[in-house]
């Protein structure tokens, strides 16, 4: 079975254009919910550019699914969900003047701090991914820091696709099949995510290692013309289909 994480971020982009309280991210991620989600996830931006405090804690009162809760390596960050135990931590990499999260984390060169800061999440009981470039050397270094989890950058294959660049794209799905398939033979479970639209989603969908996905800026982009609940049906019966036409080829 593959997942659908449904990332609520933007909702709260909107919302903090104006202040105030609306677009509620707790109301999208209940609406995500009911509509079939597997999970939400949340990024808590050291500027707090979208996601809050306050949604951090409202959505750990209100969630039926588990929370995947996207962090900076940090102390600040590390308190926050030490204090909130969500079902899953994904530490990614943050910089503070990028539009959205560039590229994987460099976990070979900071393994040593990297091992420190995640031991207290995995004891708190929390599952730990590291949001990750489909990269060997880095692959091998989440999984000797003692990761559970890797979610594979899907950005670069999206943005190829997106800009007619259909070579670099497929070269960069050739990677991401190849990393998911080693990934998952070191024994870490694997998803996939970032930038994922109706066009890109079935072959990452379609990769047998690959366990969940998470997406959400075109989903909540899309929902402002048909809705939440059909825009999460739809991107579900794509992921559905793919791994389908898989399953059979
Ligand atoms: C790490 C990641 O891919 C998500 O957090 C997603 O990018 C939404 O957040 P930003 O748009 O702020 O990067
Ligand atoms: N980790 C990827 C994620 O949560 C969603 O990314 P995007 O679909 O908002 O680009």
């Amino acid at each position: 079975m593959l997942r659908l994480g449904v990332n609520i971020d933007h909702v709260a982009t909107v919302r903090n254009a104006r202040g105030g309280a609306y677009p509620d991210p707790v109301r999208a991620a209940r609406m995500a919910e009911e509509a079939g989600a597997d999970g939400i996830t949340a990024h808590l931006r050291e500027d707090r550019r979208h996601i809050l405090d306050a949604d951090i804690d409202a959505l750990m009162e209100h969630l039926t699914v588990p929370l995947n809760f996207e962090m900076a390596a940090t102390d600040e960050m590390q308190q926050i969900a030490l204090r909130h135990k969500p079902h899953a931590v994904c530490i990614v990499p943050e910089k503070r003047e990028e539009k959205t999260t560039e590229g994987g984390l460099e976990v070979a060169r900071e393994e040593n701090k990297l091992a420190h800061f995640i031991a207290p999440l995995r004891e708190a009981g929390c599952r730990v991914s590291i949001f990750i470039a489909a990269d060997r050397p880095q692959i091998e270094a989440a999984n000797r820091i003692g990761a559970e989890v890797i979610e594979l950058h899907t950005g670069a294959y999206c943005d190829y696709h997106a800009e007619g660049r259909f070579e670099e794209r497929e070269a960069e799905l050739v990677r991401l099949t190849e990393m998911a398939t080693f990934a998952h033979s070191l024994g870490l479970e694997v998803h996939a995510g970032h930038g994922l639209t109706f066009d890109t989603v079935k072959p990452i969908a379609a990769l047998p290692e690959v366990m969940e996905l998470n997406i959400g800026h075109f989903l909540i982009s899309e929902a402002i013309f048909s809705g939440i609940t059909p825009v999460i049906h739809e991107m579900r019966r794509l992921m559905d289909e793919a791994r389908a036409e898989s399953a059979k080829a």
